[in-house]
């Protein structure tokens, strides 16, 4: 597999403000520090660390949304100067337009990218039905659970195609049933399109779950500390694949990882 994305030195640095120097002050934070690491084509990776690590901020940075303060980010080898519609994002908010219906949320995007009505009803029944919500097209935000908004969200996304998928914690806000019910939707829309996923997430099992690697961060400031290889093949075959040796080997590894950061933080 090539690379599609890498980090090269990627630092962002924020200007907050100094109260102890004045009103006026500020001072620099270093968000995230010299970032260096790949993510191949079609790979899913998922980010777990505490919080302030800079798991959104990294996230950001790869969305075009923020620019780093020096480095450069690169996707299939050109430098991300950006946001671009070869990068689709979901976040833990589903930022629905309530009055608009499933089937037209997932529309209007499309409409701006010039596509034909017929083909955009076509290709927003195709998501609906890859995310399983054949039949709740005329619904509205309002009449939808909030698995099934982080669904229409999820389908938005996907029916740019983008080549990269960046999600924020998108399971965060949903009951457990149902985000363990999305985490399998997700690994099977991942083997069916073949995205390049990039997941932030603060739980472990998740991370361990979804990630053919996870990469674990720190904080001050925020740095990978590890990539931990996932070496479980399809998750989706295995009747309880938490429970598989390498999944709890894993898990382990990651929870003394993050324990070792939270002691180190609570020193400073
Ligand atoms: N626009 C900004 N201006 C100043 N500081 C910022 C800005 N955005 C983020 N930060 C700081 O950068 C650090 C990393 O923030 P970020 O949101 O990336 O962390 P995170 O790992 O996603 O946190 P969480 O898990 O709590 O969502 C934090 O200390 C935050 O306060």
């Amino acid at each position: 597999m090539t690379d599609k994305i890498r980090f090269e030195h990627v630092t962002k640095i924020f200007k907050v403000r100094d109260t102890e120097q004045g009103k006026r002050a500020l001072k620099e934070f270093t968000a995230v520090k010299d970032l260096n690491f790949s993510v191949k084509d079609g790979e899913f990776l998922t980010l777990v660390g505490p919080s302030g690590c800079g798991k959104s901020t990294l996230l950001d940075l790869l969305s075009g949304l923020t620019k780093p303060t020096s480095g450069r980010i690169l996707l299939d080898g050109k430098e991300i100067t950006g946001p671009g519609l070869d990068r689709g994002i979901v976040f833990q908010q589903y930022a629905l337009f309530p009055w608009k219906t499933a089937l037209g949320n997932i529309e209007f995007g499309l409409e701006a990218k010039g596509i034909s009505k017929k083909e955009r009803i076509e290709l927003t029944r195709y998501y609906l039905s890859l995310v399983g919500l054949e039949g709740f097209e005329d619904r509205y935000p309002h009449e939808l659970s909030g698995g099934m908004k982080q669904r229409v969200a999820i389908a938005r996304s996907l029916a740019f195609n983008p080549d990269v998928l960046l999600m924020d914690e998108p399971f965060a806000a949903l009951d457990a049933q149902t985000r363990e019910t999305l985490q399998s939707e997700l690994l099977r829309i991942w083997e069916k399109t073949k995205k390049t996923i990039i997941f932030i997430t603060h739980g472990i099992d998740e991370a361990v779950y979804l990630g053919q690697r996870v990469a674990v961060m720190s904080t001050k400031p925020g740095s990978i500390k590890h990539m931990i290889d996932i070496p479980l093949d399809s998750r989706l075959n295995e009747l309880d694949i938490r429970s598989h040796p390498e999944f709890v080997k894993a898990r382990h590894q990651i929870w003394n990882l993050l324990h070792g950061n939270i002691y180190q933080a609570a020193s400073i």
